[in-house]
């Protein structure tokens, strides 16, 4: 049965990655996607912004909609101290498992959770379930559409608190229209734009960030 490209990625880490070494492991991922197959990887240029904005958070618990490879868990896992945790929700199992590899062979298997269904599904299981209290940060990367009734999910769940950091990507490319009318005139987030481009490409992009004001 002929390869996806979900696997040849897989294949490309664990033959020119260094096993152990997180930054190795996205490094290899950007040099096949810029130079061999697109892939919806965040990517180099969001993902500096990503680094930064989960850096100054310092977040002990993060949860991640939209796993698909796992670049974004293992980018943000590098970052992370020893005590955190981030939960990773992705749907297609295909993804899932190829995510699992990448995850482990990048050393950071023991702070990432991936949890396997629909966000809607899964989100509401976060407190009783995975045992979280409130979420320090979360990454939306998953159907643009879900953006808004997941974060309204999110909020209905009480797993949102004071100063939680939520940033989206592709508000731009796809673009993410009600989510950013939804935030925007909520009086209970503080949004900031970042304007980039879209993976590997010249194509504008840009990640949203809103904190939940309480
Ligand atoms: O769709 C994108 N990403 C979501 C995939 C949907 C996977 C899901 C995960 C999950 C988990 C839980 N519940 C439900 C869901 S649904 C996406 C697409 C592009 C793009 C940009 C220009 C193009 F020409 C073509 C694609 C770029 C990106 O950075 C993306 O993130
Ligand atoms: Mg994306």
């Amino acid at each position: 049965m002929d390869q996806s490209k979900e696997q040849r990625i897989l294949n490309f880490v664990l033959q020119n990655a260094v096993r152990g070494d997180p930054q190795s492991v996205v490094d290899t991922i950007d040099k096949y996607c810029a130079q061999k197959e697109w892939a919806m990887n965040v990517g180099d240029e969001k993902g500096l912004i990503l680094d930064k904005i989960l850096e100054e958070a310092k977040p002990s618990t993060s949860l991640e909609l939209g796993t698909y490879c796992g670049y974004s868990a293992v980018r943000m896992a590098r970052l992370l101290k020893p005590s955190a945790r981030l939960l990773t929700i992705e749907f297609n199992p295909e993804f899932a498992a190829i995510a699992k590899q990448i995850i482990e062979f990048a050393g950071v298997q023991e702070k990432v959770k991936i949890l396997e269904g629909p966000s809607e599904e899964i989100i509401p299981q976060l407190k009783k379930k995975h045992e979280v209290d409130t979420l320090d940060f979360v990454f939306l990367d998953h159907w643009k559409e879900r953006y808004a009734p997941d974060t309204i999910l999110l909020q209905e769940c009480g797993l949102l608190r004071k100063g939680t950091v939520i940033l989206a990507d592709n508000v731009v490319c796809p673009g993410a229209p009600e989510f950013i009318n939804y935030i925007r005139n909520n009086s209970h987030f503080e949004c900031t734009n970042y304007p980039s481009h879209l993976e590997y490409m010249k194509v504008k992009d840009a990640m949203e960030k809103a904190v939940f004001l309480g």
